[in-house]
Order: C-alpha cells, then sequence, then structure tokens
C-alpha cells in the first residue's frame, strides 16, 4: 500500500482546512469597508469584550464615544452595531434620514419577543398605517384635550388618597404609581381602570416591570441567539417569551370582555375605535388592521407607558427627598398659581416656570430611555461619509445629548434651574431635552408622559412633603440599568401639608 498518497491527501485537506480558517478568522477581524471607526477586533468575540467589566452599557458607550468620536461602530455577537452620538447627528439620522432609518432590526427582542408586530416592533407598511392610525385616533380621543386630563386628574385623586392614608408612615411608591399609570392606559384603551391592588393587574404590573428591567438578557439574546436555545433558562429567553404570552392573554381577555359593548356608532375608546376601522377594511385584501395587531398595539401601550411615566416620577420624588428646598420652591410657585382649593389644569404650566422646569429635569435625568429603541435599515445608507449595511443595528444615543456636560454640566445632578431663562422656561434648552427621541418614529405616547408627568408632580408636592423614610439621610440615589434605566427601591414618607 502507498501510504505516502495518503499521507500527501491528508497533509493537502489540513493545510486546506487551516487556510479556510485563518482566512475566516482573518476576515472577522476586518471591518466592513466604509464602517465608522471602533475598537480592534477580535475572532469570534468582535468586540464583546469591549463592552464586558463596565457598569453597564452605557457606561462602556460612553467611554468608546471619548476614543472613536460620535459615530462608531461595534460587532457584538452576530450583529454589527452602528451608536450615533450628539444632538445634530441624531437629528441628521433620525429627521433628515429618518425614513432610511426608520425599521426595527432583526434580533430576540423585536423578532422573537416582539414578534415584528404592534408599533413598537413592527416595520414598512404595518407600521407606518399602524402609527398613522393610531397617533390620528389618540388626537381624536383626548391626547392634549380636557377629556384626558380628567382621567389623569382622577387617577391622581385616588393617589393622593392612597398616600395619605399611610399617614406619615414609611412606604414605597413603586406599586401605587404603576397603578396611576397602567389605569390610564387601560382607560385609554379599553376604557377600564383597575383597583391598584386587582391580583390580576399587580401581576400583569409585576411582568411589565419585569420585562423592561430585567431584559439586559435580551441584549445577550440578541447578540448571540443561539443561547436562546442552551438548557436551563440561563440567559432568561424562556422567561421572557413566557411573559410576552401572559401579557397577550391578558390583553386578548380584555378586549373580549370590550367587545361585549362594542357599538358601531357609539366609539368610547382606542380599541372601540380599531374594531370599527378593521370592520370597514375587512374587504381590503392588503389590510394591516387584524385583531391580532390590536392585541400587540394595546401590549405596546401598557409596556411603553406604565414604567416609563412611573420610573420618571419616582426618580422625581427621589431628587425632591434628597433636595428639599426644590419642594418648597415648587409650592410657593403652585400656592401662588394654583391655590389650594382647585385641581392643577395643563394651562396652568404656562405660569409656572419652574414647576415645568422640575418637570424638564426630570425626564432629563431620569434618562429611562438611554439608547432610544433601536432602528436598522434593510437597504445599505450612507451617513456623514460611511457606509453603512444594510440590517446593521444603530443604537440612537439620547444619553449622549441628556448627560452631554457641555450641554448639563454635572449632569448626574438634578438642577432644574437649567431649563430657566430669566423667569421663563429656556426654549433652547427644552429643544435639546430629547428623552422621547427625534423625528416621525419618536415616542407617539410624549404628550400624553408630559400631561401625567406635570400633573401629577404638582398634585403630590401641593398636597404633600416628601421626606426619608427616618432621620438617617436621604435614600440612595443608585441607577440601575435593564432595557431602561431605573432607580432601586427605595423607600420615603409623605407628610400632609397644612
Ligand atoms: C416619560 C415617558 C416616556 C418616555 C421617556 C418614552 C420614550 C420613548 C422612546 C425613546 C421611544 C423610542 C422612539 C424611537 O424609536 O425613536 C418610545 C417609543 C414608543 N413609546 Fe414612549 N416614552 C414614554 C411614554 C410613553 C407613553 C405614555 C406611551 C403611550 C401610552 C408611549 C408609547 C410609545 C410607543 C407606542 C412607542 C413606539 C413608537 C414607534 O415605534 O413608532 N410612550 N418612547
Amino acid at each position: 500500500m502507498d501510504f505516502s498518497l495518503f499521507t500527501d491527501a491528508s497533509s493537502i485537506l489540513f493545510l486546506v482546512l487551516f487556510g479556510l480558517i485563518t482566512y475566516t478568522l482573518l476576515k472577522q477581524c476586518r471591518r466592513p469597508s466604509g464602517m465608522p471607526p471602533g475598537p480592534r477586533l477580535w475572532p469570534v468575540v468582535g468586540n464583546m469584550l469591549s463592552i464586558t467589566g463596565k457598569q453597564n452599557l452605557i457606561e462602556a458607550f460612553r467611554e468608546l464615544r471619548q476614543q472613536y468620536g460620535d459615530i462608531y461602530s461595534l460587532k457584538l455577537g452576530s450583529s454589527w452595531i452602528v451608536v450615533i452620538n450628539g444632538y445634530e447627528n441624531l437629528k441628521d439620522a433620525l429627521v433628515k434620514q429618518g425614513d432610511m432609518f426608520s425599521d426595527r432590526p432583526d434580533n430576540f427582542f423585536f423578532t422573537r419577543l416582539l414578534q415584528h408586530q404592534g408599533i413598537i416592533g413592527s416595520s414598512g407598511l404595518l407600521w407606518k398605517e399602524s402609527r398613522f392610525f393610531t397617533q390620528k385616533t389618540l388626537k381624536d380621543f383626548g391626547f392634549g384635550k380636557r377629556s384626558l386630563q380628567d382621567k389623569i386628574l382622577e387617577e391622581v385623586t385616588i393617589l393622593l388618597k392612597t398616600i395619605e392614608n399611610t399617614k406619615g408612615e414609611i412606604f414605597t411608591l413603586k406599586p401605587l404609581i404603576q397603578g396611576v399609570f397602567s389605569n390610564i392606559v387601560t382607560s385609554i384603551v379599553f376604557n377600564r381602570r383597575f383597583d391598584y391592588d386587582d391580583p390580576q393587574m399587580m401581576k400583569i404590573r409585576d411582568m411589565l416591570h419585569e420585562h423592561l428591567t430585567d431584559s439586559e438578557f435580551s441584549g445577550i439574546l440578541d447578540a448571540i441567539p443561539v443561547l436562546e436555545s442552551f438548557p436551563g433558562d440561563l440567559f432568561h429567553a424562556k422567561r421572557l417569551l413566557d411573559v410576552e404570552r401572559k401579557l397577550d392573554a391578558f390583553v386578548q381577555k380584555c378586549l373580549d370582555e370590550h367587545k361585549q359593548t362594542f357599538d358601531e356608532n357609539n366609539l368610547v375608546d382606542y380599541a372601540d375605535a380599531y374594531f370599527s376601522e378593521m370592520k370597514k377594511r375587512q374587504n381590503e385584501k392588503d389590510s394591516v388592521y387584524s385583531e391580532r395587531q390590536l392585541v400587540r398595539i394595546c401590549r405596546d401601550f401598557l409596556l411603553a407607558g406604565t414604567d416609563t411615566t412611573a420610573t420618571n416620577t419616582r426618580w422625581a420624588i427621589l431628587h425632591l427627598i434628597c433636595k428639599p428646598e426644590i419642594q418648597e420652591r415648587m409650592f410657593l410657585e403652585i400656592q401662588d398659581v394654583i391655590g389650594l382649593e382647585r385641581p392643577p389644569d395643563m394651562n396652568d404650566r404656562l405660569n409656572m416656570p419652574y414647576c415645568d422646569a422640575v418637570c424638564n429635569e426630570t425626564m432629563r435625568v431620569s434618562n429611562v430611555g438611554p439608547l432610544s429603541a433601536p432602528r436598522s435599515s434593510r437597504v445599505d445608507v450612507k451617513f456623514h461619509g460611511y457606509k453603512i449595511p444594510a440590517e446593521t443595528v444603530i443604537y440612537p444615543s439620547l444619553d449622549s445629548v441628556l448627560f452631554d456636560e457641555n450641554i448639563y454640566p454635572d449632569p448626574e445632578d438634578f438642577i432644574p434651574d437649567r431649563f430657566l431663562e430669566g423667569s421663563k422656561i429656556s426654549t433652547s434648552m427644552t429643544k435639546l431635552n430629547v428623552p422621547f427621541s427625534l423625528g416621525k418614529r419618536s415616542c407617539p405616547g410624549e404628550v400624553l408622559a408630559r400631561q401625567e408627568l406635570f400633573l401629577t408632580i404638582v398634585s403630590l408636592v401641593r398636597k404633600f412633603k416628601f421626606l426619608p423614610p427616618d432621620g438617617s439621610g436621604p435614600p440612595a440615589k443608585k441607577r440601575m440599568f435593564g432595557v431602561i434605566f431605573f432607580p432601586a427601591e427605595y423607600k420615603l414618607r409623605a407628610k400632609l401639608r397644612n
């Protein structure tokens, strides 16, 4: 037998394999041409090491901006990511080139959890039509009108009573505040509210909170999708999918009950308006209106409209406990403009620049969605001289504006005066306050959220003085990060004002 032939063949095979592996590894270490700069790439792990070992992803992104400038790229797992920093760059991407960057990426969060449905998760025609219909309908049902203000004030009145019942004892704000904002959403969507201690709704609120705070795992799953099938649910994929199913089931149940009272001639809420539109378009071949899409939109409202505003309010009260002089200055303005007899009204805001500044500073410093929601494009895009390939994940860093030391010195500090110009609200500063993102895909709940925050915070400060739980000093301002930034649970006391 001629062994030399065999040896030659296996050597060639070895060399070919070696060459292929080396080529693949070297290729993994190269940025596609035209991509924005970024840290050196390593085989297999890409830029994973550049974001590990930091306090959170935002800290890592801030450091990378220092090194690579306002627009940089990273390879995390199988995805290419471009992070855009700075107000002008964000405006260029989200407003001027907004149509190019208006899709959501294909990853665990958007594909598996949100299934590219609803408003938050959809792209293309489904997103355009659903978003347009939703904005129009919400306007018709009172976004920015008195009927909505009445709904907010109804909830706030119950909140004030509940806090009064704590009789100056120690309590936690989170469950009460979440109840206020989930009820505002359910009343807009299904014309229904739930008691704060309704067991079913308490579970739903816990799930909503978990979805936004526990979802740091979904970031890992976004980068390395194969981890979803690891045994033991190490990365919480099954848990997050289970939360999705339960939220859907809850919304479906509410909608089924709601259908019993549907009256074509008397549309009272968002679900009614959607059912009516769905009926009108039932014979259209390409209609995007379906009961499934309605379930997902309602679920989006609950997810996007509960913990965001609740978290802002919790940050506001935490900062006010730490700076009692701000509470007192607000109270003087409230006393002066509204008095103590009637409830606050959105029309008062114009005459209450300091309270308005407190709300603006709350939204800025809360920095609830530091990376907004990721975007992508189905085609290659030219941006600021770079060539960004199709399917790249775009992170618009709102954090880079809201915590920009050049605009807001000592950005972690709560300083409402930043938003004042003399005795007026500064329009040049409010323009740069972008917690709701920018452009056509910015938050459709902005008007509602601004009203909720103003009416809630003003009503709370008018009635109570917020204090630390005991004489030991204010609670720690500990920032936690999931999908949103939120404060660690804290305790407080509320003293009724005379
Ligand atoms: C302080 C409170 C809130 C903040 C800071 C906030 C912030 C955001 C941000 C940053 C986005 C991503 C926008 C983008 O992709 O560029 C977003 C999207 C969204 N928000 Fe809000 N939001 C708040 C409250 C609300 C409320 C009250 C609702 C509705 C009840 C709501 C509904 C939505 C929806 C449906 C989207 C998806 C928009 C789309 O994909 O077209 N949000 N929000």
